[in-house]
């Protein structure tokens, strides 16, 4: 594969086809490694989401292709789905690596996850089962799980392909039809799957995707009247707006993945060379562009300062450049904002009389590339101890007792995911079941699985994805109640 993969698809896709935006306005597309553009894209605003709902919603139609298609048939198309990707996978990593800047490496391995996410899902679509309710009086009552009708799926632009999975699993197994919205930042492969879409054989209207912005496509999507649902991954602050703005439209049903400051634990007792490296994966990997990524390590007194050289050690030796090239383990950063973001929480660090152990510096001369950085000496009131810095920072906070980290790791007002680093199974427990966190990995980190459900407690988000828990979302319960001259149990 050669390193700058060709982009075959711009457009808007509407119906089953690529269309212009009604506007004919289109943005920029650009490349991380280099700050400089890769191409533009058709911007779709409101006219084009009311075009994308109608076909949605003509797909969703009682007697369509898609309503009277057998369950099973839906899971072969989502199983035809995930073999396109697999046939794929070296363009779709090429190009997300193009776009977004990950290694390449990391893309492959996202190309894997998005296909497992789909087979499973794929898997659910004829076993969404009801119930028969031997309820009360001369009746009989059955339950119908029914699809909710046309969903909004607004994603961001850290995982583009996986999310799209993530988001069109579900939906498509439940029987809805979508309409989605990838990140501006990162609209390319997106469109890509929109065209294995047509391949795979999906009706027109089922699969629809937008590019465009947020405070027009997206709020277009989120306020729209005939939208039933909306499904959405990105900041706390814009998964407030999506919540208000579905309420006051038509109490369309949310579901949100949000913001982490998720704590990975360390106890004295475990191999200090291993957890050294299963926090530095977590905090590292995917630029530390990962909504569940370990951003507050914390680390018991006793091994505080043996850890921080370890931890400074690895962090120095992390390759940094052009993603494309064999062996980099760190690429640039999505965009310039994120990356002028993360530059000036590393300057508070700093004034706030943290320690810079490693890096803590923009990295190279082009692009949106950071040092990998490790603060030590990090204090619970330390911006970079309380924000989502959402990059490559190590910040190392230092614990005596069980107690006192259960309440500073709680101290939040994220509750997406935790980790704790122990061999002995009553810590790991009395950790797990105190943390406010709606992922706990014992001794291991991100260990996301199609089949483990994911989510956030507090203000990390609302519902879960993955798991058979995210397809309720996507599914209405109907008790249907029938009369009948005599019970017999
Ligand atoms: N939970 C996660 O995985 C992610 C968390 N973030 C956090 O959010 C911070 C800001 O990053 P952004 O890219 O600005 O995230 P964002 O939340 O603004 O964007 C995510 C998606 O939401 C859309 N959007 C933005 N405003 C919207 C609105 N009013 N209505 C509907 N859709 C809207 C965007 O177009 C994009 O598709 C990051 O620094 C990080 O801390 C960002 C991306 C992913
Ligand atoms: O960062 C996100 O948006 C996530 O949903 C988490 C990642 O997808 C997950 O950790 C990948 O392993």
């Amino acid at each position: 594969m050669t390193t700058q993969p060709e982009i075959k698809f711009t457009q808007l896709f509407i119906d089953g086809q690529f269309v212009d935006s009604a506007s004919g306005k289109k943005f920029a597309v650009v490349n991380p490694s280099t700050g400089k553009k890769l191409c533009e894209v058709a911007e779709g605003d409101k006219a084009d989401v009311d075009k994308a709902v109608e076909a949605a919603r003509r797909a969703f139609k009682l007697g369509s292709t898609w309503r009277t298609m057998d369950a099973s048939n839906r899971g072969r198309l989502i199983c035809k789905l995930a073999d396109l990707i697999e046939r794929d996978a070296e363009y779709l990593a090429a190009l997300e690596t193009l776009n977004n800047g990950k290694p390449l490496a990391e893309a492959q391995f996202d190309m894997v996850c998005a296909i497992n996410c789909l087979r499973y899902y794929a898997g659910w679509a004829d076993k969404i089962h009801g119930q028969t309710i031997p309820a009360d009086g001369n009746i009989f009552v059955v339950t119908r799980k029914e699809p909710v009708g046309v969903v909004g799926q607004i994603i961001p632009w850290n995982y583009p392909v996986l999310m799209c999975t993530w988001k069109f699993g579900p939906a498509l197994a439940a029987g809805c039809t979508v309409v989605l919205k990838p990140a501006e930042q990162t609209p390319l492969t997106a469109l890509y799957l929109a065209q294995l879409s047509v391949e795979a054989g999906f009706p027109p209207g089922v699969i629809n995707v937008i590019n465009g912005f947020g405070e027009t496509a997206g709020v277009a999507l989120t306020n729209h009247q005939n939208v039933q649902k909306i499904a959405f991954t990105g900041s706390t602050e814009v998964g407030k707006i999506i919540m208000e703005t579905a309420a006051k439209s038509n109490l369309k049903r949310v579901s949100l993945e949000l913001g982490g400051k998720s704590p990975i634990v360390v106890f004295p007792d475990v191999d200090l060379d291993t957890a050294v490296t299963t926090c530095y994966n977590a905090i590292f990997a995917n630029m530390g562009q990962c909504c569940c990524a370990g951003s507050r390590t914390f680390v018991h007194e006793d091994i505080y300062d043996e850890f921080v050289k370890k931890a400074t050690a690895m962090a120095a030796a992390r390759k940094v450049g052009n993603p494309f090239d064999e062996g980099v383990e760190q690429g640039p950063q999505v965009s310039e904002e994120q990356h002028n973001k993360i530059l000036e929480l590393l300057e508070s660090g700093k004034a706030q009389g943290a320690s810079v152990t490693c890096g803590g510096k923009k990295w190279g001369s082009e692009g949106y590339f950071i040092e990998p950085t490790v603060f030590a000496d990090v204090t619970d009131d330390m911006r970079i101890a309380k924000e989502e810095i959402f990059g490559p920072v190590q910040t190392i906070l230092k614990f005596r007792t069980m107690e006192e980290l259960i309440e500073r790791a709680n101290n939040t007002s994220y509750g997406l995911a935790a980790g704790v680093l122990t061999n002995d199974i009553n810590t790991a427990l009395t950790f797990a079941q105190a943390v406010e966190a709606g992922s706990v990995w014992v001794n291991c980190y991100d260990a996301t699985m199609p089949q483990t459900p994911f989510g956030g407690f507090k203000m990390s988000g609302q519902g879960r994805e993955l798991g058979e828990e995210g397809l309720h979302h996507y599914l209405e319960v109907k008790t249907i109640t029938i009369a009948i001259p005599q019970k017999n149990s």
